[in-house]
């Protein structure tokens, strides 16, 4: 077994501290677009605490992205410029409290090697947990680290991502994001220039920066809650999503949505450029 292979796999990362706050909580749900509407009352109780009109803040269940943002099993020495986000798989074990001080344990689960002209895709776990050592959500992250394959790992087959449905989509809806999107979301905790900086966005092959793929994961967050929670937080217990393509910021997202019992099925596209920007999406309702 390769050395490197090795190092990769034994990564791991217990007891990491952090603490966030509602601030932390509204930024994120305006860094994937809620609030566009100051007059949607659905929208702003994710955006505004209620001091003066009651109304208790909701926090996204895809926060959780972002709260231990900065947590992981440790430095896998890639090559930075070419990691995109592959994949996100939270699953939600209890609703996040809109403040808190948390534990975060990581540890690598698996490292795919695709061989050096594909890369490698590194998947690990992130468990959150509140003071009393409950766990709040379990998060496992693909990245794929374009620069990086072919170092002698083992060809292990990934496990299958979730099928959606044959059928024609039950609802189909447009998210349109802004222009800045990506230089709002950053501040939750994301500051790769990848996002940011067009000399850094064209060294990573791209014509200009692209959104993050874990604010497009947020926005497919959205379109569940406002098309089959009723915006009810408390009801996600999974949400799954695979990066196809990039977004750019200010593209409208159209998301393609099936309901088989608690199941929800999605996939999006950006229509103007003809691409499936994620796949194999996946929300498991209460
Ligand atoms: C904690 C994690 C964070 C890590 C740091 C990231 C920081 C962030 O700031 C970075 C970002 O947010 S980047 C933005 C979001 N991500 C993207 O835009 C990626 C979009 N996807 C792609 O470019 C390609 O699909 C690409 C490149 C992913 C794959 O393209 P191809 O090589 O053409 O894929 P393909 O030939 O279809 O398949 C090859 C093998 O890889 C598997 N696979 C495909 N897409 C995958 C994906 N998205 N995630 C994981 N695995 C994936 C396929 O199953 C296939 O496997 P096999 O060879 O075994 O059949």
């Amino acid at each position: 077994m390769s050395a490197r292979y090795e190092e990769l796999k034994g990564l791991k990362n217990l007891g990491q501290k952090y603490t966030y706050s509602d601030r932390e909580v509204m930024l994120y749900a305006y860094g994937i677009g809620l609030g566009a509407d100051p007059m949607d009352e659905n929208e702003l109780a994710f955006v505004n605490e209620g001091t003066f009109t009651p109304r208790p803040l909701k926090v996204v269940p895809t926060f959780a992205s972002v709260a231990a943002w900065g947590s992981g099993p440790g430095e896998m020495n890639l090559n930075r410029v070419m990691v995109v986000d592959g994949e996100r798989d939270i699953t939600f074990h209890q609703p996040l409290p809109v403040a808190a001080n948390i534990t975060a344990d990581s540890s690598v689960l698996e490292v795919y090697d695709k061989g050096k002209d594909k890369g490698v895709v590194i998947s690990h776990q992130t468990v959150l947990k509140n003071e009393k050592g409950e766990e709040l959500a379990t998060l496992v992250a693909s990245r794929f680290a374009r620069g990086d394959g072919g170092f002698g790992g083992p060809n292990l087959a990934q496990p299958d991502p979730h099928k959606i449905p044959s059928r024609s989509p039950d609802k189909t809806i447009d998210i349109v994001t802004r222009p800045d999107q990506a230089l709002v979301y950053r501040l939750c905790g994301d500051r790769n220039p990848l996002h940011s900086d067009p000399e850094f966005a064209r060294k990573a092959g791209f014509p200009r920066p692209i959104l993050h793929g874990m604010c497009t994961y947020g926005i497919t967050c959205r379109g569940v809650l406002q098309t089959y929670a009723d915006y009810d937080a408390s009801a996600f217990r999974q949400h799954v999503a695979r990066f196809s393509s990039p977004v750019y910021p200010g593209e409208t997202v159209t998301m393609d949505l099936w309901k088989d019992g608690n199941t929800i099925s999605f996939e999006a596209k950006v229509k103007s450029r003809g691409v499936t920007v994620i796949k194999n999406g996946k929300t498991v309702l209460s």
